[in-house]
């Protein structure tokens, strides 16, 4: 099944939009979970393992998808990259779609090598085996269509999907992405090839396998984006600790609240730290957890289309 429509019913079964990010960091913990782990880098791995796994637990019932930051294991090193590995086929055997967060990419045939990698399977021992069992990964258009294009052929092969970074969330999104060149903002160009990247990849949902992210923190841009790109999937970071909020990214949904998928990593995985939850839930981190996510849920079917999923 084309990746898009596989997430469309992922997201009509579960009747919410919501992605939970895992992003590990050691130090926001709960209190006393890291110190059942040795203390040496494997230890810390181990426990990124335990604490991303204690959380898809919790959250791979309630939402579509996740999306794993791969900096916050690759920070680890070989075992953190090994705990990435166990934490992303636990989160596919608890049956959420994975997507893949690393913003690769590179010239074609490098490219090439990162799309098998993650996406698709490598050639070992005379058998080909997929590395990786991600189902979608970000990409990073920098690098033009000879960088994007070997993402699309091997997602189309494999069934799985691409997003694209158009409109990133961060403060200094505006630095490169509003250049103007012919009387339009970069970014604006990067959606217009991504239209033509996409060509020929509808699902039955009428949404494409290769999507985009769109950050929450510009809404005015997130809205243009909308009506320039319809047909395309957004992957909306910046939903909570970033500042955006469920309104601004309201006009990224079609009328059937399909369209977007919004992505929550701090204000869930971390949701124990935040003082209503941590006395709603004293000595219960995955209760905190759980609620975070229940309550960022209700926020968006309140106000946005997304609601319309629970008709
Ligand atoms: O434009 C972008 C692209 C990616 N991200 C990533 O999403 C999460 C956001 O984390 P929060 O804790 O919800 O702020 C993180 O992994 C970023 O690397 C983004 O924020 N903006």
């Amino acid at each position: 099944m084309n990746f898009a429509d596989q997430l469309v019913e992922a997201v009509r079964r579960k009747r919410n939009p919501v992605v939970v990010g895992i992003d590990p960091r050691p130090e926001e913990l709960p209190g006393g979970f890291l110190d059942r782990f040795p203390g040496d880098r494997a230890g810390v791995a181990a426990a990124l393992k335990a604490f991303g796994c204690d959380v898809l637990d919790v959250v791979a019932p309630l939402v579509p998808a996740v999306k794993f930051q791969s900096a916050f294991y690759e920070a680890y090193g070989p075992e953190g990259l090994a705990a990435l590995h166990a934490t992303v086929e636990h989160a596919k055997s608890r049956g959420a779609i994975v997507l893949f967060d690393g913003k690769r990419n590179d010239i074609g045939s490098t490219a090439e090598a990162y799309a098998r990698a993650y996406l698709g399977k490598v050639p070992i021992g005379g058998a080909f085996e997929p590395p990786w069992h991600a189902d979608a990964i970000t990409v990073n258009p920098y690098l033009g269509t000879d960088g994007i294009t070997p993402f699309v052929r091997v997602a189309a092969r494999e069934q799985k999907g691409v997003f694209v970074l158009v409109r990133t969330s961060n403060a200094s999104a505006r630095e490169f992405q509003d250049l103007v060149a012919d009387g339009k903002p970069l970014y604006r160009h990067v959606a217009e090839k991504l239209l033509t990247w996409g060509a020929g990849h509808a699902g039955e949902s009428g949404y494409n396998l290769v999507g985009a992210v769109v950050g929450a923190t510009y809404p005015q841009e997130l809205a243009e984006l909308r009506e320039a790109m319809p047909g395309i999937l957004f992957l909306v970071p910046g939903y909570g600790v970033q500042g955006g909020t469920a309104k601004d990214i309201a006009p990224a949904f079609d009328e059937h609240g399909l369209g977007a998928i919004v992505n929550n990593s701090r204000g869930i995985t971390f949701a124990y730290e935040r003082p209503h939850l941590a006395a709603q839930f004293p000595g219960n981190w995955q209760g905190a957890v759980e609620q975070a996510v229940r309550d960022m849920i209700q926020d968006l079917a309140a106000n946005t289309s997304a609601g319309r999923l629970r008709d």
